[in-house]
């Protein structure tokens, strides 16, 4: 069902927490799996992306009770997997796909994977290849490019890989697959990317060691079960910090929110683009976190690319909307990985922001936007991509008119309660 939202000049105040960080709650759950005795997690995120990672896990025998935003996961370490005998189902997650095929390459026994619509069209081979150099036995689509995939657990032996793309989920399956492979795996990468896998491989026990992008783990290692806190996901905050920032009169504070350096690019942008909003840090037994105040600002128009790319990836569709109302260009290059995500991020983003009355163009690695434009009330289409869908629901509070969005139901894959958080900062 399409949501028609039509706002006329809000500010938004308050406080809010948002939800759960999606890549640490994917993670708590598969590291939970693998160590035997009792993980417990907290704030995970109940987003239907973390739930796919738990259905998977469900079938592989692996005992997950779920409390709220708490979850008990009660397992044998991976010997105690049983070998499913239904299709593992990854939904629109990336995530769950790709990180599970570094933990079932290595496994003794056969599993299928497969996903939604989406995921049949995101590419596959930049994680199947390096496992395959390991030794695993992955088969697919194109030669193992698309899902359905079909993985014969086998025996493995570490690897020295550099990535060819900057990828935390590349990276991670490697360091996965590595964990249970003879020997060293070696993975460098050109660019810092995000970093939880490592950090939780140490938090469960795992020694590994890293230098100047270059992270080693020793294969035969065994995780321990432990309690994982889950802060605010940086990613969702995004369009809440984007929503505050582009309307009048606003003062929003997001608490608890994730602030590890290799995810905070979006706090760096704002502050070039001459964002008012204070950063106060909090006292964590985990990843950093912090609570954040964003108030309405004047933004001037900046160039965003290179290293800081992957520290923002999934905010660029926000970036976009929010240099629709900066003074100047904003040109976001080095960004072509946006063309393989849960949609072409780069098309749908132009399209959608030019329906609403953007003047925005799509290069071959980003976009090149000039501000500021008022936007007018539009029917945009999401493309089922979660992300597209908060912008245009952030986008619609400064529109003149109703924004009609087609399918918002997608954003409840990061951010079940957007819509009800966004309209509770109304005045
Ligand atoms: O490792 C992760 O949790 C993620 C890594 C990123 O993908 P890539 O590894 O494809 O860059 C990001 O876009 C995705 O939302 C989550
Ligand atoms: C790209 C994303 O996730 P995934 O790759 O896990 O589907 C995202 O959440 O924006």
């Amino acid at each position: 069902m399409a949501l028609n939202l039509s706002y006329a000049s809000p500010s938004l105040k308050g406080a809010i927490q948002v939800p759960g960080d999606k890549s640490i709650s994917h993670r708590s759950i598969m590291f939970g799996a693998m160590a035997a005795g009792t993980t417990t997690v907290e704030g995970f995120l109940l987003g239907d992306d973390c739930l796919s990672t738990i259905s998977c896990f469900r079938k592989l025998g692996v005992e997950i009770n779920l409390d709220g935003d708490k979850v008990t996961i009660k397992s044998g370490g991976e010997r105690s997997w049983e070998e499913p005998s239904e299709v593992l189902d990854t939904g629109n997650s990336g995530t769950t796909t790709r990180l599970m095929l570094g933990i079932l390459a290595g496994t003794s026994f056969h599993s299928v994977m497969a996903g939604d619509e989406s995921i049949a069209k995101r590419p596959m081979k930049r994680i199947i290849d390096p496992l395959r150099q390991m030794g695993a036995d992955i088969r697919g689509r194109r030669d193992g490019q698309y899902t359905p995939l079909a993985v014969q657990g086998t025996k493995l032996t570490g690897i020295d890989y550099t990535l060819p793309v900057a990828s935390a989920q590349v990276k991670s399956a490697i360091l996965l697959a590595g964990l249970k492979a003879e020997g060293k795996t070696r993975v460098t990468e050109p660019v810092a990317s995000r970093d939880h896998t490592e950090i939780m491989l140490e938090h469960f026990g795992a020694k590994i060691s890293r230098n100047n992008g270059t992270i080693e783990i020793d294969g035969g290692q065994t995780l321990t079960a432990n309690h994982v806190n889950v802060p605010g996901d940086i990613s969702s905050a995004a369009f809440m910090i984007g929503a505050a920032l582009i309307t009048s009169n606003s003062e929003v504070k997001l608490t608890n929110v994730g602030t590890n350096p290799t995810r905070t690019g979006i706090l760096d942008v704002i502050s070039q683009m001459g964002a008012d909003f204070d950063i106060e840090e909090r006292q964590t037994s985990g990843e950093q976190a912090a609570d954040l105040t964003i108030r309405s600002s004047a933004l001037t128009g900046i160039e965003i690319g290179g290293d800081l790319i992957p520290r923002l990836i999934d905010e660029i569709p926000l970036i976009a909307l929010i240099a629709t109302q900066a003074t100047g260009t904003t040109v976001i290059k080095d960004a072509e990985e946006l063309r393989v995500k849960e949609t072409d991020r780069i098309a749908a983003v132009v399209v959608e922001l030019t329906k609403l009355g953007a003047d925005i163009q799509a290069t071959d690695d980003g976009m090149i936007i000039n501000g500021p434009t008022p936007l007018k009330g539009e029917s945009v289409k999401t493309y089922g991509d979660h992300r597209l869908g908060m912008m245009e629901a952030v986008a619609a509070l400064v529109a003149s008119e109703e924004v009609v969005i087609d399918n918002p139901a997608c954003i409840s894959v990061s951010y079940p309660d957007f819509i009800e958080q966004l309209n509770s900062l109304l005045n």
